[in-house]
Order: structure tokens, then C-alpha cells, then sequence
């Protein structure tokens, strides 16, 4: 019952509504009830005629009561219809806003987790909780809450006529289900895990299709596709195997439970039939007491797969709720960042993601409007550094400040804002070229669009485009060479205009000419603002006001290209390795 709980505290707003939808599954029952009981009058008017129940009520001739009771039958099922209506109305328009708002919730939460969360989990198992976990709820309150509330309802009423006719037969006839509702709590009780296991087994299928729909191209060119395949067999045979296991149970408990509910049947049949022919009862009150045995213990068979059906969608409700109480374990809040010169500092740096450190006592001050790089081996913590000042990961020792102002103080979003960043992995949207340039605006400023392009010296080939700015450029921009992409995702980071921009080998996929020609507008554009380049291409750093060397999370050499040359440390042998080859025209790096 916890998933249950869980899931009414977080649907508080829609309690009312809930409220409504019960209430009116409870009258259309009620309505839905009243036939049986009609029968029984009807016999009860044809055997007994003038001494009928209804010529009790004052309706004396048989005739009469027939057309009276064919009235009330027209008004109950009329009344039936309308309340099936309405409570069909609000519980799957209640399904669909509360899956709305679970949907949107679950994705804003898992947008606000770190970096570190999803490293740790697969995308796949991610959008099998988004997706297919949500959606397990649609079912649910479509049908099951109302059914469980309409075999509460009958079982309630059908008792209460029951005891009102033969009490004594109700009490045997209604034996099995105390039973019943035991036997269906058990089932649920052990059906849980074992669905529990199956959505585990859904994630990984999702999972593993996901990674393999994205490296399609590495597939064919490894022609892994028999592997690849034998991979999803593997995960799709677990979940059929975690199926199978749920079936085997679910599978017996409606005949389990079927048996139960004959033994009540058969008791009303034979015992109540005797009842009858010894004058106990009426005629009229035994035949309504057989119909209502079928309308009571008929829809408990449909307890066991209501049962079912709600440990699946709670299972899978489990799963998203969980996912909304997974800590954020990032404090976005912060004092807001004003107006920023873009001074910064790394004050004894130090960062592992693990056990290995990364990055040790990291110490540099760059003044607001310079541009710095960092080279050095692959590997060695470059990367990493330009994450913690993003706030991607939290540093474990030291402190990062922007203009002297601790950034782990800094309202989140706002540092972020201050930041241009191009990554190693460029991420484009399915969207046109204009919108991937003016990301996260609603609407593109076209001038300035433009101008973000021509200073990443991406304007050219987008004018040659059939479409230009409005060219669509597939999932993932995969319709654009990798050089284009990473000019697209330069000019983005240009177009935000920001006062710090930090470039992570962002010109490492375009050719040399290129590349000069943006290192060029790059000058232009890094005038006024602080500039932090990681690259493996020495050529596009050597005009930075001081250039990192670093080496196993150090930083084992400082200086302007020229004082680092004359150091002649491991920046003028690679500067050597880097030219030499130029020299003799090997096109290495
Ligand atoms: N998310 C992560 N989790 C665990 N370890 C990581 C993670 N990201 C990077 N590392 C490790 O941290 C070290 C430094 O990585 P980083 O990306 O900062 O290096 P880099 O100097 O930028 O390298 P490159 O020049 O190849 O881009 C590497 O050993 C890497 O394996």
C-alpha cells in the first residue's frame, strides 16, 4: 500500500478529483446492482401477483406494477449509463494530468541531477522509467482504481441485501470471500517482486537498444550486427525469463480463486433452493439471491487481475517516485552573479571522481579579460578543470572564485549563464540551424545569429545549404560533418555572449585552415572577456597570455609561449614534435 500512499501525496492537487471519480463509480454500482434486484421483484410480481412486494408499496394491480417496474428499470440503467460516463470521464482524465505532471516533474528532477548520476546510470534504463514506467499509469487509473472500487462497492451492497433476505445464507454464501481477499493480498504480496524484476529487465532491453540505435554506424563498420544482435537477444531472453516467472503466478490465481467463489455459488444454489421449497424464502428473493451470488463473486475473479494490474503499475509507480526522491546533492541556490568582470581563481585545487586523484593542488589566478590555455598529455586533468569551474562536479579541496567570489556561493544557473562552454562531445538538437545557434531562446535573434556564425567561420557553409539558417539538421546535427558541428556548437557558445568562455578542444575536428581563420575571429571575440582553451594543437594557443602545461593533475609548467620555449621543458619538446613534423609536411597533429 506504501507506492499507493506515496502516489495520493504526491497527486494532492487532484484529490477532488479523485473524490468525484470514486463517488460516481460508487452510484454508477449502485445502478449497476439494481437489475438483479429487479429480477427478483419481477418474479416476485408474476408469482405472487396481488400480494407481491410492490402491491405492499401500494401498487395493486399486477399490470401496473409490470409498468411501473419496466419505468424504474428504464431510469436505472439510464442512470447506470450517465455515471459510467462521468466516472469514465474523470479517472482517465485524471490518469492523463497526473501523468502529465509526473512526466514533466520526473524530467525536471533528472535534469537537476549531477553529471555523476547519469554516468552511473544507463540512459535506457532512465527513459524506461520516464516513458514506459509513467505510462503504466494510464493503465491503471483507466480502469483498475474503478474496478477496485466497484468490487468494494458490490461486494458491500450485495451483502447488505443478502443479509436483509436470508442471513443465514449470507453468512455461508459469503464465506470464501474473507478468503478471497486474503488469498488475493498473498498473491500481490509475492507477484511484487517478481514485477519488479520484469521492468528491471525492461530498462536493460531499453537500455541496450538505445546504445546501439546511437552507434549504429560503429555496428556496421565492425560488422557486429550478429553480436549486437546476440547482445539484445541476451537481455530480451531476461526479460522474457523474469515474464514467465510473473506469469507462472499470475496465471493461477484466477483459477485458484474461481474455485472459491463455486463453493459460495453452490451453497446459494442447493442450500437457498432448499430454503425456497420449504417456504423459507420467496421464490422472487431466491432467484435474486442466485443472480446476486454471480454479481458478487463473479468481479472477485477480476480481483485477482485488478490485483495485477495495480502491483504492475505500482511496481512501475515505485520506480518513478523513486526517481523523484533521488537527492540532488547540488545546491543550486546561491547569491546571484551581478554584472561579471570574469576574474578567476583556482585556490589549492583538488579533485578525484573516484579513489584516484585527478586533480592535485591546483593553483592559478587568470585576470578578468585574458586568455589562458591548457596542453599537456591525454588524460592528464585538463578537461576535468573547466568542469569544476562550470560546477559540473563539486571540487573536493580548495575553491574555485569568480571576481574573488567563492562559486560554490554563486546561485547555480547564474554562474552558468556567465559561461560560454564548448565540450569535447558537440550536442545538437533536432532542430534547425538557427534555433541550435541561439540555444535555449525562444526566439532566435537572426543578426546576432549570423554574426555568431561568421566569427566561428561557420556562416559560408551554411549559406551553401539548400535551406540556409533554416536547415533541420537531424538528431544529434548527424547531418552535418563533425568540423561543421563543432563550429556550430562555438558559434552557440558566441552567440550567448558571455563574459568567460571556456573552449574544450573546440576546433580540434576542423582542418588547419580553418582553424586559423577562427583562431583569427577568436582574438577578436576573446577581447573583453575571459578565455580558457584546452588543446592538443599548440599552434592554437600560442598567442594566450599564459599557457598550462599539465601532467597527471599538475601543473608542471606556466608561461608565455616564448618563455616556455625558452625553458625547454615538456612545452618546447613537444612544440619541437609539433613543428618538426609540420616541417616535414607529416600532417600529425
Ligand atoms: N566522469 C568521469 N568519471 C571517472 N573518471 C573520469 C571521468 N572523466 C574523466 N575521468 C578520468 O579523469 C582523468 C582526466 O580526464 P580529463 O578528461 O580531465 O583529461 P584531459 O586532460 O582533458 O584529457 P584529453 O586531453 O584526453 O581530453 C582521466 O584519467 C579520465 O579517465
Amino acid at each position: 500500500m506504501s507506492s499507493l500512499r506515496r502516489l495520493f501525496q504526491y497527486a494532492g492537487v487532484y484529490r477532488r478529483d479523485a473524490y468525484l471519480a470514486s463517488l460516481f463509480s460508487i452510484i454508477n454500482k449502485f445502478f449497476d446492482i439494481l437489475p438483479e434486484v429487479l429480477i427478483g421483484v419481477a418474479v416476485d410480481v408474476v408469482v405472487n401477483r396481488e400480494a407481491s412486494f410492490l402491491a405492499k408499496l401500494g401498487v395493486s394491480d399486477s399490470f401496473h406494477q409490470l409498468l411501473y417496474l419496466g419505468v424504474i428499470t428504464a431510469l436505472v440503467w439510464g442512470g447506470e449509463s450517465l455515471f459510467e460516463y462521468l466516472y469514465q470521464i474523470r479517472w482517465r482524465n485524471l490518469a492523463q494530468n497526473l501523468q502529465h505532471d509526473l512526466r514533466l516533474d520526473a524530467y525536471r528532477h533528472v535534469q537537476k541531477l549531477p553529471l555523476s548520476y547519469f554516468e552511473n546510470k544507463s540512459t535506457g534504463k532512465l527513459m524506461a522509467i520516464l516513458n514506459d514506467d509513467i505510462n503504466q499509469m494510464e493503465r491503471f487509473l483507466n480502469g483498475g482504481a474503478n474496478s477496485i472500487i466497484q468490487v468494494l462497492c458490490s461486494t458491500v451492497m450485495v451483502s447488505a441485501v443478502f443479509f436483509y433476505i436470508a442471513p443465514q445464507l449470507a453468512l455461508i454464501a459469503l464465506a470464501p470471500v474473507p478468503l478471497i481477499l486474503l488469498g488475493t493480498f498473498w498473491f500481490q504480496h509475492r507477484i511484487a517482486p517478481r514485477y519488479a524484476t520484469v521492468r528491471e529487465a525492461a530498462g536493460v532491453i531499453s537500455g541496450r537498444l538505445n546504445n546501439n540505435l546511437l552507434g549504429v554506424a560503429t555496428i556496421k563498420a565492425f560488422t557486429a550486427e550478429d553480436f549486437e544482435a546476440r547482445h539484445i537477444a541476451d537481455a530480451s531472453h531476461h526479460y522474457r525469463q523474469s515474464n514467465r516467472s510473473a506469469i507462472q503466478l499470475s496465471a493461477a490465481i484466477i483459477p485458484i480463486i474461481r474455485m472459491a467463489i463455486l463453493s459460495g455459488f453452490v451453497v446459494t444454489l442447493v442450500y437457498g433452493g432448499y430454503l425456497a421449497l420449504n417456504g423459507k424464502i420467496g421464490v422472487g428473493s431466491y432467484s435474486v439471491l442466485v443472480f446476486l451470488t454471480q454479481r458478487l463473486l463473479w468481479p472477485l475473479t477480476g480481483l485477482a487481475d485488478i490485483a495485477d494490474l495495480y502491483q504492475r503499475s505500482m511496481t512501475a509507480i515505485e520506480r518513478v517516485l523513486d526517481l523523484l526522491d533521488t537527492p540532488i546533492h547540488i545546491h543550486y541556490e546561491g547569491q546571484p552573479l551581478g554584472q561579471i568582470k570574469g576574474a578567476l581563481s583556482f585556490e589549492h585545487v583538488s579533485f578525484s571522481y573516484g579513489e584516484q586523484p585527478i586533480l592535485k593542488d591546483i593553483s592559478l589566478h587568470i585576470a578578468a579579460g585574458q586568455t589562458v590555455a591548457f596542453v599537456g598529455a591525454t588524460g592528464s586533468g585538463k578537461s576535468t578543470l573547466l568542469k569544476l569551474l562550470l560546477r559540473f562536479y563539486e571540487s573536493q579541496q580548495g575553491s574555485i572564485k569568480i571576481d574573488g567570489i567563492e562559486s560554490k556561493a554563486i546561485a547555480l544557473l547564474d554562474l552558468r549563464r556567465a559561461i560560454g562552454y564548448v565540450g569535447q562531445d558537440v550536442f545538437l538538437s533536432d532542430a534547425s540551424i538557427a534555433q541550435n545557434i541561439a540555444y535555449g531562446q525562444q526566439a532566435a535573434d537572426i543578426t546576432a545569429v549570423m554574426a555568431a556564425a561568421r566569427a566561428a567561420e561557420a556562416h559560408e557553409f551554411i549559406e551553401r545549404l539548400p535551406q540556409g539558417y533554416d536547415t533541420q539538421i537531424g538528431e544529434r546535427g548527424q547531418k552535418l560533418s563533425g568540423g561543421q558541428r563543432q563550429r556550430l556548437a562555438l558559434a552557440r557558445a558566441i552567440y550567448k555572449n558571455p563574459k568567460i568562455l571556456v573552449l574544450d578542444e573546440a576546433t580540434s575536428a576542423v582542418d588547419n585552415e580553418t582553424e586559423a581563420a577562427i583562431q583569427k575571429s577568436l582574438d577578436q571575440i576573446a577581447k573583453g572577456r575571459t578565455t580558457l582553451v584546452v588543446a592538443h594543437r599548440l599552434s592554437t594557443v600560442r598567442n594566450a597570455h599564459c599557457i598550462y602545461v599539465m601532467e597527471q593533475g599538475e601543473i608542471v609548467e606556466a608561461g608565455t609561449h616564448e618563455g616556455l620555449l625558452a625553458q625547454e621543458g615538456n612545452y618546447a619538446a613537444l612544440w619541437r614534435l609539433q613543428t618538426g613534423l609540420r616541417e616535414n609536411n607529416v600532417e600529425l597533429v
